[in-house]
């Protein structure tokens, strides 16, 4: 594993740290070391001679900030430190002496303040224990105010260290220099407003103190290019057959709904699946087949209302025949019938949108650990909400953890931040996102994406969680491009579907 994948608590990291002080590195050592780390990167995004405020807090955080404090004032940058607390610990102490001695200026009342190109917030790390208040959340509030690029070392100041929620107030960082290694709250989707462009400040943490204290297969991953690109592409045999390829069926559609149904079997058809077959309302079948030429289309007798009526399937085939399923973008709730029927299935079954919509209503989620095959929910929040109406999701990894036990699924909260589950509470988060992919049918590529991802790992030693954190990663990673390509408001989920191979290729 590489510290990218680490994910750490507040409580981690300080027994990781702990760990090291008892090796026998010493702290001001360990400071010092990560104080002309920051300096280097600093260096790189603010040029020389430029005014750079330094915000200083009482604890370890704030003699970081003050060792950046020194070392860029020695390369020539104009310094000033804000430092409005009476009390700091012991090291913190010495080095705001020793700057003082330097005569970089310091000042306590924020109307004292001169001007500044650059903040850089070293008030608080994962060292934040309560809300912040009074004085010193009116600092924050007035440094946000100014529109001036903040860096925020390892957290911005505010932020809980685990679930990223705001203390009271917090920093509008533009960028955040995140320590050793990322502390979840950085994950958190609440968090995301604060905490900028965020990069990993590498200070050679030994992995045998990662591992002692998070354990050999850590709980909390973050996916990264190299994890997913590990299963991506999907190895082919030289000989082999579209049928040991896997064969994917998509039940998905309604004449309410019929682009779901589009954009989820080109989902599908990027992942390279081997058999495609697309089961849609009888009336839409002329329309799939001149969108998706390679799928069997599949019509089925259709409700009323233009929803599948049942599944029927051509003669000599079952639902166990597909290597995966995947069930319910576009689908309506007007055949509640059609979950009980399809969960029966015996092969990997995906649950989307309004398949996750009759699951609520019908209350069969305690069915679900009964199957015989894992199954994935990909709910969005409201989904989410929906489905699981006790789970506060104020601390989302915990809400997915939980949903995931509960129903003996695998569970994928969609979102900025997009975060999976196992039910033994194994955590991978998609760490990266564009807000193009809030659009609607972006999140029925990914069901496609996924299914035929799912359907072509069988006998292959690949973790179905793995394949669906790679879905999310490589769905994210397509709308990052397209968003390149055409800005953000060029990805409507079809394009989405046309950037997909582009991530590959590059
Ligand atoms: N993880 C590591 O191994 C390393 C950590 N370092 C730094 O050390 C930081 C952690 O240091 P600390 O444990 O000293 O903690 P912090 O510097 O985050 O802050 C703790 C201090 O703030 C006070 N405090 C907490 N909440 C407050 C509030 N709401 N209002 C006012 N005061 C409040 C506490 O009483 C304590 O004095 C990290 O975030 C990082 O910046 C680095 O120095 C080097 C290596
Ligand atoms: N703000 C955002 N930043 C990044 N990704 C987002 C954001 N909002 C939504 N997404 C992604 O877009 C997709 C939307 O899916 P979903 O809500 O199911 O939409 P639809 O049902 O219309 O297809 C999900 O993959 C989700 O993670
Ligand atoms: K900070």
């Amino acid at each position: 594993m590489t510290k990218e994948q680490f994910v750490v608590t507040a409580t981690q990291m300080r027994q990781i740290e702990a760990r090291i002080f008892t090796a026998g590195m010493p702290v001001a050592a360990l400071m010092e070391k990560v104080g002309g780390l920051i300096c280097q990167r600093l260096q790189a995004i603010i040029s020389p001679g430029k005014c750079v405020g330094i915000l200083v807090g009482p604890g370890h955080n704030g003699g970081d900030a003050l060792v950046v404090a020194r070392e860029l004032h020695f390369r020539g940058y104009q310094v000033w430190i804000y430092q409005p607390f009476s009390k700091l610990k012991e090291l913190t102490s010495q080095h705001f002496q020793y700057t003082q001695s330097l005569k970089i200026p310091c000042y306590q009342e924020i109307s004292q303040l001169p001007s500044y190109d650059f903040l850089i917030d070293g008030l608080f790390g994962f060292g934040l224990e309560r809300e912040i208040t009074d004085s010193i959340a009116a600092a924050v509030n007035y440094f946000n105010n100014k529109n001036q690029p903040i860096i925020s070392i390892d957290i911005p100041s505010g932020l809980h260290t685990d679930t990223g929620e705001v203390l009271g107030t917090a920093i509008q960082a533009t960028y955040t220099f995140c320590l050793g290694l990322w502390k979840q709250g950085l994950l958190q989707e609440q968090a995301l407003p604060y905490v900028g462009k965020a990069e990993l400040i590498d200070f050679d943490i030994p992995l045998a103190d990662i591992h002692a204290v998070i354990g050999d297969i850590p709980k909390i991953k973050r996916i990264t290019q190299t994890t997913a690109l590990s299963t991506l592409p999907l190895p082919r045999p030289l000989i082999t057959h579209k049928y040991k390829q896997g064969h994917l069926l998509l039940i998905c559609g309604s004449q309410r709904y019929a682009g779901g149904a589009i954009l989820t079997g080109l989902g599908a058809r990027a992942s390279g699946v081997g058999m495609l077959s697309i089961a849609v309302p009888e009336s839409l079948k002329m329309l799939l087949v001149s969108q998706l030429p390679e799928a069997l289309i599949i019509g089925c007798p259709e409700t009323e209302t233009g929803a599948i009526a049942s599944v029927q399937l051509p003669e000599n085939i079952d639902l166990n025949s597909f290597t995966a399923i995947a069930c319910g973008p576009g689908l309506t709730k007007d055949n509640i019938s059609i979950i009980p029927e399809i969960t029966k299935c015996e092969c990997p079954l995906i649950l989307d949108a309004d398949a996750l919509n009759i699951l609520a209503q019908i209350g069969t989620i305690p069915t679900l650990k009964q199957r015989k095959s894992a199954t994935v929910l990909t709910p969005h929040t409201g989904e989410f909400k929906r489905l699981f109406p006790n789970i506060d999701h104020t601390d989302r990894i915990k809400a997915i953890q939980t949903a995931a036990q509960e129903s003996g699924a695998i569970v994928l909260l969609k979102g900025a931040r997009t975060a999976i589950s196992n039910p033994q509470g194994n955590v991978w988060i998609n760490p990266e996102s564009t807000p193009a992919l809030a659009r609607g049918g972006s999140g029925d590529v990914l069901t496609g994406l996924l299914g035929g991802l799912l359907a072509q790992i069988m006998n292959k030693e690949i973790f179905i969680e793995d394949i669906v954190a790679t879905a999310a990663w490589w769905h994210s990673q397509a709308g990052i491009l397209a968003a390149q390509a055409r800005t953000e408001l060029g990805v409507d989920a079809f394009t989405l579907t046309q950037y997909l191979m582009p991530v590959l290729k590059k």
